[in-house]
């Protein structure tokens, strides 16, 4: 819908084509964004080799246990590659780039990152985001035509700070909706998600990433709305936890994916190859397992030795 109302002629690829007929005739993505019509200056298929002929680039939003799945499904060479998923992949411990470098090592990539709810981005609302890549090419082309003056798109040359970012502020929603949900306090969540600020920079400060990314939109910014907006799939689930929902029932009744459940032991092991620890993201890896209450983990934080700021 960004992509349209900044003036460019979109088509949308989904997988399945009969809900791809369903969206081009009612002119609605029903499921995912209710309400929200389709410009005219979009076209919907289920041929991607069609979706992507004579495209300038192509965004990638699926979550990313599928990135790999929805990938491998587009046609060889093509245009480069835009991914707007955050989380880390479960069993390889790749970031979404890596994935995509992996599967088409000669393509341009590049990440588009920042707090945005989709439904507020679709109605127009305003926002800022980052879209960082190695390619500075693809990254001002991206920037020039997705931006607008309600939609404001910097440019980035950090990735994997972006990224990094993306995926453990997930991980630390899910710990920032446990605390309240579970009654802890306002004050206890401004703590925990200023130690998981914390602990976003140092893992984006092991990967390569610099310490200003994780300060940024796709950082900080990211983290501040995901861990306060009531809108958070991450921050929603944590609540839902803290107040004794089991996991799998939590799980089963929302639509959309919650990033964070399969991100957290892939973040914790990433961090731990790279010798870096993540208390707040270990303790949520643990609760999502069963392998900790809420008491404990918060029992666990508190008592860890005091040192320095
Ligand atoms: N919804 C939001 O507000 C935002 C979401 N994101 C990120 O974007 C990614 C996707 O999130 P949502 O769209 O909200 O997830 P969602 O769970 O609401 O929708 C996932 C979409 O991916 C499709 N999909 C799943 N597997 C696929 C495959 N193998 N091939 C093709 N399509 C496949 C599904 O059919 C569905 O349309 C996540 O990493 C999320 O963190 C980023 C910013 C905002
Ligand atoms: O990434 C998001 C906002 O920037 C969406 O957050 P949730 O997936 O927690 O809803």
């Amino acid at each position: 819908l960004q992509a349209a109302r900044a003036g460019n002629a979109v088509t949308l690829w989904a997988r399945d084509p009969a809900r791809a007929a369903a969206m081009a005739e009612a002119r609605e993505n029903a499921r995912y964004l209710p309400g929200q019509p389709l410009s005219a200056a979009i076209q919907v298929t289920a041929d991607a080799a069609a979706a992507m002929e004579g495209a300038l680039f192509a965004l990638v939003v699926v979550p990313v246990q599928h990135l790999r799945a929805a990938v491998a499904a587009l046609p060889p060479g093509g245009c480069p590659l835009v991914v707007c998923a955050k989380g880390v992949e479960r069993g390889t411990l790749c970031l979404p780039l890596e994935i995509l470098e992996q599967l088409r090592p000669e393509a341009p990539a590049a990440v588009l990152s920042g707090p945005n709810f989709a439904h507020e981005v679709a109605r127009g609302l305003p926002a800022a985001a980052v879209v960082a890549s190695g390619d500075a090419a693809l990254r001002s082309l991206a920037g020039e035509l997705l931006g607008t003056a309600g939609f404001r798109l910097y440019g980035g040359d950090d990735p994997m700070g972006v990224q990094v970012g993306g995926a453990a502020k997930n991980v630390i929603a899910i710990a920032a909706g446990a605390v309240i949900g579970a009654g802890l306090g306002e004050n206890a969540r401004a703590a925990l998600v200023t130690r998981g600020l914390a602990e976003l920079s140092r893992l984006t400060v092991a990967l390569g990433g610099r310490a200003e990314t994780a300060a940024g939109l796709s950082g900080l910014g990211d983290l501040l709305l995901t861990t306060t907006g009531a809108g958070s799939r991450n921050t929603s689930l944590g609540m839902e936890l803290a107040r004794g929902t089991p996991l799998e029932a939590a799980l089963a009744s929302r639509a959309g994916v919650a990033e964070g459940v399969e991100t957290a032991p892939a973040l914790v092991a990433r961090a731990a190859a790279a010798g870096v620890e993540l208390p707040i993201c270990a303790a949520v890896a643990e609760l999502l397992a069963g392998e900790l209450s809420i008491g404990q983990a918060m029992g666990r934080l508190l008592s860890r030795p005091r040192r320095d700021e």
